[in-house]
């Protein structure tokens, strides 16, 4: 709160015995004019001070009212979808249900699509969530310079290099593709089983080329965020806008971008709605700078054709299953750290693991490591992959069954 400027000094009168009567009559009527000027002076900072304690009554009336308000109902969350000349269109989180209604006045000119605002019982907009962070923050994974390289990927060097050159050629060299004449792919789809490597690849070209990595989730878009859809994507464009260079990657894109199903739910209306938004971010993404847009799926089947057009994800690139040797590579890198005993083939333990994915493979290796730290000792043998391979594929078999069952 501010203070107030200091008061006028008290005026004094100063009488010399030495004066005459006329020098003694002109001083006092001096102090007097004095006076008069200071009472002035006071008369006019009153008036102030009296105006400014009505503007603060009117400002302690209005949050008495708005807290009664808040006292006497509770509130719920909703998006706003539209505000219209009938009023603002909110969707209320959880149940889905759209509702036309009206704001305060006071939030009137406040009020945004895809804002998140609390309602009370009949449905009135009562206030304006200030959640843009926090559920920007929630919804997306930012890296300054993720922790994974080239060398830690293996198994997958042909995609390795079509990933290099088509994200990070055009953000290293942007001039190199202005000077050919030609436009380097818009988007980059990564599709294969999962645990293949994608997201690693995704944040390796990212690290790589010294580009901060955004990632969402689609599947979180449509479970967590609901009603948010649409305005994440705007704002995960719009942050790497940012943070440029950056490199965008939308793992299980399939959430957000599937073949359209005939049901005319709400929820498949918002999920359209969320697509939508990212095909309209894809298309004015010319003039976007430094920003490179990845996806990933193991859904590719799935996918509505409208995502794979020209312009859009038009360089796909499939990170299959590792064959004999990418599974070795793989339990390599994962062992380089592990104190494996001397003359431990591990590609030997790699050609038993048909069907394994990378992430299987880097699990074998954990679980190996912990069979010796079982058994009290320091290093790993081949008794200990084969033991581990055993564990794992009996849990698969007991999942298998799991699963079996409950069918
Ligand atoms: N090619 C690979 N080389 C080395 N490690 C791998 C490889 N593929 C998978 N891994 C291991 O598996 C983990 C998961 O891989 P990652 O998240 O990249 O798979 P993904 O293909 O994105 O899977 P999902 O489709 O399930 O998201 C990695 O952290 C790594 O430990």
């Amino acid at each position: 709160m501010s203070h107030s400027p200091s008061l006028p000094d008290r005026p004094r009168l100063e009488l010399d015995p030495e004066m005459s009567e006329t020098e003694r009559l002109e001083a006092i009527r001096q102090h007097f004019r004095r006076i008069l000027q200071v009472n002035e002076e006071l008369e006019q900072r009153l008036d102030d001070a009296q105006g400014r304690r009505g503007e603060l009554k009117t400002d302690v009336d209005e949050l008495k009212r708005e807290n009664e308000v808040l006292k006497t109902s509770s509130l719920y969350i909703a998006s706003v979808e539209e505000i219209t000349d009938e009023g603002v269109v909110i969707k209320q989180h959880g149940n889905n249900q759209e509702v036309l209604t009206e704001a305060s006045t006071r939030l009137d000119e406040d009020l945004r699509p895809g804002d998140r605002v609390a309602i009370n019982d009949s449905f009135a907009v009562q206030q304006v969530l200030d959640d843009e962070t926090d559920s920007r923050a929630q919804a997306m994974e930012v890296t300054e310079s993720p922790d994974v390289e080239y060398a830690d990927i293996g198994g997958i060097d042909d995609q390795i290099r079509e990933v290099r050159e088509a994200v990070e050629d055009p953000l290293e060299n942007p001039e190199q593709f202005e000077a050919v004449g030609v436009e380097p792919p818009s988007g980059v789809l990564l599709h294969g089983p999962p645990g293949t490597g994608k997201t690693m690849l995704a944040k390796a070209v990212a690290n790589e080329s010294d580009a901060t990595f955004i990632k969402m989730a689609g599947s979180e878009l449509v479970r967590k965020f609901i009603g948010e859809g649409s305005r994440l994507v705007r704002d995960l464009f719009e942050l790497a806008a940012e943070r440029e260079p950056a490199v965008i990657f939308i793992d299980e894109i399939d959430a957000v971008a599937s073949k359209r199903t005939d049901s005319k739910t709400s929820g498949d209306a918002e999920v359209q709605r969320t697509m939508m938004q990212l095909l309209s971010e894809m298309d004015g993404f010319d003039d976007r700078g430094e920003v490179r847009i990845m996806a990933a799926t193991n859904r590719f089947d799935m996918l509505d054709e409208a995502i794979l057009r020209p312009g859009r994800f038009d360089r796909l690139i499939e990170v299959p299953e590792p064959d004999a040797e990418g599974r070795a590579r793989i339990l390599e890198i994962h062992t380089q750290h592990m104190n494996v005993a001397e003359g431990t083939d591990v590609s030997e333990v790699a050609a038993d693991l048909e069907g394994y994915s990378g992430a299987d493979v880097a699990s074998l290796a954990t679980e190996a490591g912990m069979f010796a730290i079982r058994d009290g000792r320091t290093e790993v043998t081949l008794d200990d992959f084969e033991a581990a391979r055993d564990k794992l594929q009996d849990a698969e078999q007991t999942e298998e069954r799991v699963i079996n069952y409950q069918y």
